[in-house]
């Protein structure tokens, strides 16, 4: 048996015959999928021991990871480290029939890393994290996992080590399931926990997303901002009777989009507890190591990301730290920064 897991939180356009398949290989998530094509066994592969790198405190090294970033695109403090890279992708293309969306995408996800994907609208961004996840497979260029490159999508057996979840825009609860079952799900599938254990580490991560009896309810009973974090609760729950999970790197898909100010600060702040800063993931088990999230609230960028990517016409234009955004002269960044109609970015 393969030791790979890779999971898919919050999925909800997935095909029938993906779910499917996914039970058959024996890992399915809850509106998520899991694909758990692994032994009880199971190691961390390419965990680093590694303390993850505080991004703001002046490393001061500078780094073109993108091929495709112009000279003057990089900006500030860039970590060059090319041991602690979780994934990566390399040059990627991909199209929709004739529409070209991706024309040679490149950048790498550190250990530690939180990382924010932004852009203007029908970019690509959403499919960047698709093809990251293994949903989507590039035209050309490669996704390497843990240095490893991927040859199929999310149940290749290679990959081995690292959990990528993904979370959906949508919530996609399953809406015949109570909060408890939808949190929990990966537990009641995948784990030898007693129920009652489960039931319990449900109500703590509800709690962890600022949320408390709502353990009985459907998800038609809850407004749009509660099932956001429910979704959120099921995407952090992890078996913590294991002596070794994986580390997981978890993509966000606009995760505030639609909610109030104090929602969204809410969820920023949860996306930046659960992150594992600081912390090896050898000591907390099961933790998210990096993260990224697609985004266009500005709350969002300062609150919970420390390094940003800018999409523009298939490729990386600019990357930067957060605290950089707001004074760079890139001409794109400072017309999207400043949402002015004038500029090189054509609506
Ligand atoms: N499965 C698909 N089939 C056909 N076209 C697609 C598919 N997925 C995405 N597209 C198209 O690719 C482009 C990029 O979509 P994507 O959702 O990745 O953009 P985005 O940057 O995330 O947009 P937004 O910020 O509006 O959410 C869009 O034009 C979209 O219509």
């Amino acid at each position: 048996m393969s030791s790979s897991v890779v999971y898919w939180a919050n999925a909800w356009s997935m095909p029938m015959t993906g779910l499917q398949r996914a039970s058959r290989l024996g890992g399915l998530l809850p509106g998520c999928r899991s694909w758990c094509s692994c032994s009880s066994s199971r190691k961390i592969l390419c965990a680093s021991t590694a303390l993850p790198r505080n991004l703001g405190d002046g490393l001061a090294s500078l780094e073109s990871n993108s091929s495709n970033v112009s000279e003057n695109s990089l900006e500030g403090t860039h970590v060059n480290d090319e041991t602690n890279i979780l994934i990566e992708c390399k040059d990627v293309h991909k199209s929709f029939g004739e529409k070209q969306i991706l024309r040679g995408l490149s950048f790498k996800i550190r250990h530690g890393e939180a990382v924010g994907i932004i852009g203007p609208s029908g970019t690509g961004k959403s499919t960047v994290l698709k093809i990251m996840a293994g949903l989507l497979a590039p035209d050309r260029g490669e996704v390497l996992i843990c240095g490893r490159k991927r040859h199929g999508l999310v149940d290749d057996e290679e990959i081995a080590g690292l959990r990528i979840g993904l979370v959906f825009q949508s919530a996609a609860l399953f809406d015949s399931l109570t909060v408890r079952e939808n949190v929990g799900f990966q537990l009641y599938e995948n784990a030898r926990m007693p129920q009652d254990k489960i039931a319990e580490l449900v109500k703590e991560n509800l709690a962890a997303v600022g949320l408390k009896g709502v353990e009985d309810r459907l998800p038609s009973e809850l407004s749009g901002g509660m099932k956001k974090r429910v979704a959120l609760a099921r995407s952090i729950i992890y078996d913590n009777t294991k002596e070794i999970v994986e580390p997981e790197v978890l993509l966000y898909d606009e995760p505030t989009a639609g909610l109030d100010p104090i929602a969204s600060t809410v969820v920023e702040d949860l996306i930046r507890s659960v992150h594992l800063k600081g912390e090896s993931t050898t000591r907390r088990l099961g933790k998210i190591a990096s993260y990224v999230v697609v985004t266009h609230q500005h709350s969002t960028i300062r609150r919970a990301v420390d390094r940003l990517l800018f999409l523009y016409d298939g490729t990386i234009v600019w990357e930067g730290m957060t605290q950089e955004f707001t004074t760079s002269t890139n001409p794109i960044v400072k017309q999207f920064a400043s949402g002015s109609l004038d500029g090189p970015i054509k609506y």
